[in-house]
């Protein structure tokens, strides 16, 4: 499969502070791709940077450094044309599905701006056909939808209302940042089983999320993020049975089991940390990482791992 879109050594650095004078660098060299049909999941705690990489890809914040390309071409620095190309060729979709609807008109009012920015030209009887097959598509019934205001829906049928939205303008990449949050359990896997549908059509995803369950569930392959650094990545299975990276490791000990007793899980971190000691500097909670610290080792086929200790030659400290 190609990379619809590849990050190479891509950072961002936020200015912060009373006049703008500090620097806060959310994103470290972060280099990672997504293909045509596959669901790639962005992972890591709040504030590891995940939102931040989204938004470069949306072009919704600038990129730093570093390369950002969609289908082979360098699209780093795009203007004029170029640039409005691009914002339908990228759509995106927030957690927050209610704050993207003007709470005083009908649902139907999303749908007349892209005609008007994108579709002058379309009929008005092309148009709501096109509309409905849209609405059909993440299946939702247009006669439930349309005339109705955003209260009258729940968060489910506005997430997808969202995605049809984005699939009028026929995008190549969906960048899907936390949707799935706000949702209800019952409305959730509908969601996420959308997802799944748009990468048979040959979207590429990239899904943020913090969850990791979430990740498993829907992702070809996962990037894992610390710190605004790529500590991990690979294919969903091989990251997830064979964690390499001690932070993979801590997000998936983190994750409560159902059949184990806290005793049992205090026990086997303490003999983990001991382990560890002395081997990684991660682990250590060193957040000090030097700033050009990168680099990922590829330790298997579609699995790389990254540490500021690991060089090419060094043996992960494998726990
Ligand atoms: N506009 C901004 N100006 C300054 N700092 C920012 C800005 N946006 C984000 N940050 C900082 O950049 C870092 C990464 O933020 P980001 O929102 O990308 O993380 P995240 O992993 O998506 O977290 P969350 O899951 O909480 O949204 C954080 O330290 C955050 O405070």
């Amino acid at each position: 499969m190609t990379a619809v879109l590849s990050l190479e050594g891509v950072d961002k650095v936020y200015k912060v502070g009373t006049f703008g004078t500090g620097e806060l660098r959310a994103v470290r060299s972060a280099t990672f791709e997504v293909r045509a049909g596959e669901v790639v999941s962005l992972i890591g705690e709040s504030g590891s940077g995940k939102s931040t990489l989204g938004k470069m890809v949306l072009k919704l914040v600038s990129t730093d450094g570093g390369t950002l390309r969609m289908g082979g071409k360098d699209v780093t620095r795009l203007r004029g044309r170029a640039l409005r190309d691009y914002y339908r060729d990228v759509q995106g979709v927030f957690q927050d599905p209610f704050s993207s609807f003007n709470p005083i008109y009908k649902v139907d009012r999303v749908f007349d701006t892209v005609r008007r920015s994108w579709f002058p030209r379309v009929r008005r009887q092309e148009w709501d056909q096109r509309v409905h097959d849209a609405l059909s598509s993440v299946t939702l019934r247009p006669e439930e939808i349309l005339g109705k205001y955003p209260h009258q829906l729940s968060g489910g049928q506005l997430q997808r209302l969202l995605v049809a939205r984005a699939l009028m303008l026929d995008p190549k990449v969906l960048v899907a940042d936390e949707i799935i949050s706000m949702l209800d359990a019952s409305t959730r896997i509908d969601v996420l089983n959308l997802l799944v549908e748009l990468k048979q059509r040959g979207i590429a995803v990239l899904f943020v999320t913090h969850d990791l369950s979430l990740g498993n569930y829907v992702s070809d392959r996962v990037v894992i993020l610390y710190r605004g650094r790529v500590v991990e990545a690979g294919d969903t299975r091989a990251v997830f049975d064979d964690p390499l990276h001690p932070y993979t490791r801590d997000l998936l000990a983190s994750v409560p089991q159902l059949d184990a007793t806290w005793d049992e899980v205090e026990a086997r971190e303490a003999e983990r940390s001991a382990r560890l000691a002395g081997t990684c500097a991660f682990h250590e909670a060193d957040p000090s990482a030097p700033a050009d610290a990168e680099g990922l080792v590829e330790v298997a086929d579609g699995h790389q791992v990254g540490c500021f200790r690991l060089g090419p030659d060094d043996a992960c400290p494998r726990g």
